[in-house]
């Protein structure tokens, strides 16, 4: 297993950074189509149940189904094979426990989105257009913690 760990090390690698790629793109768009759904029902007169919010609700499912939902578990995987991958990690240094920590807060921002999804089906969503601009900066500053993480391995 170590041995197959090691060949596999770099083929792993691409197939988790393709994998965070897709997932990062879903976790980038979905509050901003959140964003034009809130303020098509406030401000645009989309009215709710009409084929316009069906639309809304259709191409976040789908964004979230088919594309957020796997591409997490695969960078999960991805992830979690490269965690078991000898010497890749060194547990004394800050930057493994960074990353999980940051991998952590963006796995419970997805499910977050998750919930907020269901409150739009439901026509229960609290919150503004200002409100869902504003969250969509979490994504980004975690982004940004994971990346220098992972390279610059401090
Ligand atoms: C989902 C849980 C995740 C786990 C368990 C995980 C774990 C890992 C591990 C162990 C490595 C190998 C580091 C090395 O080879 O030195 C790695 C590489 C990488 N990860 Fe993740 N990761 C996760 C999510 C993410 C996310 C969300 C991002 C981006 C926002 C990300 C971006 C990267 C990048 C860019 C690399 C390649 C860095 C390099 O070697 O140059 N990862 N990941």
């Amino acid at each position: 297993m170590t041995d197959f760990l090691l060949t596999a090390y770099p083929w792993v690698k691409s197939l988790h950074v393709m994998s965070v790629l897709a997932w990062m793109a879903g976790l980038f768009y979905l509050p901003r189509l959140y964003v034009y759904h809130v303020e098509g029902l406030q401000k645009q007169g989309v009215t709710r149940g009409s084929d316009m919010e069906l639309l809304f609700r259709h191409q976040e499912r789908l964004l979230m189904k088919a594309i957020m939902a796997p591409a997490m578990i695969s960078s999960w995987l991805f992830g979690l094979l490269l965690v078991f991958t000898p010497a890749v990690i060194d547990w004394s240094a800050a930057w493994p426990w960074a990353k999980g920590a940051a991998v952590i807060a963006m796995t419970g921002y997805h499910f977050f989105l998750e919930v907020a999804r269901k409150r739009f089906v439901a026509g229960e969503n609290r919150m503004t257009g200002r409100q869902w601009r504003m969250m969509n900066e979490v994504p980004t500053l975690l982004m940004i913690v994971i990346v220098i993480a992972v390279i610059v391995k401090f």
